[in-house]
């Protein structure tokens, strides 16, 4: 599904057969199975195989199943392709996307894939931007198919290509942060934050996934089970702001009731922008479980 929660999307090796297992029993929105950087190459046909198995035998329930596969320019790209096409992944992750191309690329092999399973059109796409090129062309990479669902950053390469490092306040990735959002949002796609490394130092992680949400991300890639519930909680509306979307909302249906444009609700303006925010906000309350569909229908 294109358009679906994703606030939390979890790496884990696709050579680890405990994570593949039990990956999802922590609740991420998504897990991302790695064939990429955490697969030494010496492992890159085990882990395509246990993954081929794990996606073909293991219920994940309602948990996205996303695969990061090697680039095109290895030897390991277009098996990854087939095999986790065959056996029915729900998104493929291209790292270090440069350029549209390289989307075209993939997307041309999954078509091929899926014309001989008779399913064309059923694999989702995202993109990980991890160089100072990829940055400059994430408006390109971020329209370059139907099947793009989202644009990522992949900091620990961008910063290794910027020739600099990462920092707690984490000034160098503010250019590309910004262009990805922006990207996502002309192209009318998700957008998704950088992994985290330091696992030690929960308060700096906090502070980063409220700025990253400040900024506009859709959510963040986590690689630890104890990212999720900080990511989850900064995600989920508060009380206060759910109270304050109702408000809109049913003001605005009010105001719809009595043919009248503009309205005040707790005596501010309310107009456009504002009942899509106060919509949105009442979409994640309902996907955290604070509402049901129901409540929002009553209003
Ligand atoms: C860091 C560590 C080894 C620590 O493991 P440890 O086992 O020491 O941790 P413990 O605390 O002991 O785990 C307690 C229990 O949780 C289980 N558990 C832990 N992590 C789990 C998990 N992820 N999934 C499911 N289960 C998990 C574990 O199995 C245990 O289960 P149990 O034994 O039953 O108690 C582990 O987390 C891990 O491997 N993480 C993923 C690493 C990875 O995929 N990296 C590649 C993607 S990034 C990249 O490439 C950079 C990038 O490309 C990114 C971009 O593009 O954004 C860029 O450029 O920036
Ligand atoms: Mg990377």
């Amino acid at each position: 599904m294109k358009d679906r929660l994703r606030r939390t999307m979890m790496f884990l090796p696709g050579n680890n057969p405990g994570m593949l297992t039990d990956a999802h029993i922590y609740k991420p929105d998504s897990i991302m199975i790695d064939l990429e950087d955490a697969v030494s190459i010496n492992q890159k046909d085990a882990a395509r195989m246990l993954t081929f198995n794990a996606l073909k035998t293991i219920d994940y329930g309602d948990v996205e199943r996303v695969v990061r596969i090697n680039g095109l320019d290895t030897p390991y790209g277009r098996e990854d392709i087939r095999a986790v096409v065959t056996a029915g992944v729900d998104v493929i992750r291209l790292p270090k996307t440069d350029s549209a191309q390289d989307i075209i690329d993939v997307d041309e092999i999954i078509t091929e894939v899926e014309k001989e399973l008779g399913c064309v059109g059923r694999t989702l796409m995202m993109a990980a931007v991890e160089t100072a090129t990829g940055v400059l062309n994430a408006v390109e990479i971020a329209k370059a198919s139907p099947r793009m669902m989202g644009i990522a950053l992949g900091a620990e390469d961008y910063v290794t290509n910027l020739k600099t490092t990462r920092s707690s306040h984490g000034w160098e990735l503010f250019a590309a942060r910004s262009q990805i959002v922006l990207a996502a949002r002309n192209a009318g796609i998700a957008c998704f934050d950088t992994v985290n490394s330091n696992l030690n130092d929960m308060e700096q992680f906090r502070t980063e996934v409220q700025f990253i949400k400040d900024l506009g991300f859709d959510g963040k890639s986590v690689i630890h089970p104890k990212q999720i519930s900080v990511v989850n909680e900064i995600y989920t509306p508060t009380e206060k702001e759910i109270n304050s979307a109702i408000k809109v909302i049913s003001g605005a249906k009010e105001a719809e009731r009595k043919g009248s444009g503009v309205i005040t609700v707790d005596g501010k303006m309310v107009d456009g922008p504002i009942i899509v925010r106060a919509e949105r906000t009442l979409k994640l309350a309902i996907a955290s479980g604070i509402l049901s569909e129901e409540d929002i229908h009553e209003l």
